[in-house]
């Protein structure tokens, strides 16, 4: 008998669990969101088994419901879901990068019977939308868990065994230390990235040159600056309590540095930059997971327009997913390399025939 699982906002999150969890043939996901496009192309590239507008539809039978949408959209859909016909001991989770308000909320609002469990898996990127969705997305990542004082272990016990299926890492955590440690992990490198990149554009208005230059080290350590706008405004509102204070301690730290520049102290500079690396090399490294390149080809390309339209579209035509797409490297009337990175290694292998079938020269490393 197949298990109902529930994904309410099928996108880079929701559609990495379902993908996650639709390798165990048991389970049957049905996806919800505001979007019948999304909702399409979710069911079309088979990351979701049925798809529909309607809430009361999407969880009527679901053991295990995933609220996967916007901070701020988990209130009132926790609200819908207080008044509709659920499962009985059914399991209420979310995703939402922030706890304590979510949880508090669910904690007032949800009917007894419903076991509410808070969640938060620290891995995503600053992509959004269910084309960016990977089943490994989250493997070996940590998956924080923030069940009410009220849920039973078992329901605990229950989301932790059906989330092994993403390879993450459970731990359970208090709501407010889930908030304060991943503000200043997270949530204030986000605000750092914005910062640094409306700076540079300021300046570029006055010189292009800046943009021109940012290579490297700028480019790295503003990725995030890609992220959805809309998913930051929700978090900074829902953790501005410790964001505040956050803030307040970078801008102490900043002045001890800038000061130390000031009086051309050597020595302190020096301590300043061999602290900041001795702790970043400690940092644990992630083994696998979605920034590896594990279904990544390569496709030497001629450098002319159109021609990676024309792989797309070949692509595309066969129902073959790319994640990610890169240009390696192009300069005139040389071959240029394409990067394609697939969602798993059957798209992967389905996308290299293919191309090689169209006579380009295609191989993968490693
Ligand atoms: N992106 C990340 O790196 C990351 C990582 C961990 C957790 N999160 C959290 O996951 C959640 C989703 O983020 P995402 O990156 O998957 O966003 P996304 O934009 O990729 O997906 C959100 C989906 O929710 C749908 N949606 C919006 N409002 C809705 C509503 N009221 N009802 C139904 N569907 C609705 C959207 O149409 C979209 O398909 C957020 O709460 C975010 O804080 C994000
Ligand atoms: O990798 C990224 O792009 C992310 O920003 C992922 C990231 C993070 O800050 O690490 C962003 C928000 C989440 O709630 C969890 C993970």
């Amino acid at each position: 008998m197949s298990t109902t699982v529930a994904i309410l906002g099928v996108g880079l999150i929701g559609g990495s669990i379902a993908l996650a969890l639709r390798q165990n043939p048991q389970i049957r996901i049905v996806g919800f969101d505001l979007r019948q496009d999304y909702l399409d192309k979710a069911l079309n590239t088979g990351v979701i088994h049925a798809a529909t507008t309607d809430l009361q539809t999407a969880v009527r039978e679901a053991k295990v419901i995933f609220i996967a949408t916007p901070v701020e959209t988990i209130y009132p859909l926790i609200d819908q879901l207080s008044e509709l016909s659920l499962a009985p001991d059914v399991i209420v989770t979310d995703v939402g990068s922030i706890k304590s308000k979510v949880v508090a909320y669910a904690q007032q609002r949800l009917p007894q019977g419903v076991q509410f469990i808070g969640g938060h898996p620290m891995a995503g990127s600053h992509k959004s939308g269910v084309e960016a969705a990977s089943d490994r997305l989250f493997e070996n990542a940590y998956y924080v868990l923030t069940p009410l004082a009220g849920t039973p272990q078992d329901g605990v016990e229950r989301l932790t065994s059906l989330l092994t299926a993403t390879r993450a890492k459970i731990v359970v955590m208090d709501p407010d230390e889930h908030d304060q440690i991943v503000g200043a992990v997270s949530h204030f490198p986000h605000i750092m990235a914005a910062v640094l990149v409306n700076q540079v554009a300021r300046f570029n208005d006055q010189n292009e040159w800046y943009k021109r230059l940012a290579a490297g080290g700028f480019r790295d350590i503003t990725r995030i600056a890609s992220s959805s706008p809309r998913m930051w405004r929700d978090i900074l509102l829902n953790n501005k309590h410790h964001l505040l204070k956050i803030a307040a301690d970078w801008r102490n730290a900043l002045d001890e540095i800038m000061a130390k520049v000031e009086t051309a102290d050597r020595e302190q500079i020096e301590e300043f930059f061999r602290q900041a690396r001795d702790f970043r090399d400690g940092l644990p490294e992630r083994q696998k997971g979605a920034m590896q390149p594990l279904y990544d080809l390569y496709i030497d390309i001629p450098d002319h327009p159109g021609e990676i339209g024309r792989i797309t579209t070949l692509l595309g035509a066969k129902q073959i997913n790319i994640t990610n797409i890169r240009i390696l490297e192009t300069r005139e009337d040389v071959m240029g390399v394409l990067r394609i990175t697939f969602r798993n290694q059957q798209e992967l292998e389905k996308g290299e025939e293919l191309l090689r079938y169209f006579d380009y020269n295609v191989y993968t490393l490693g």
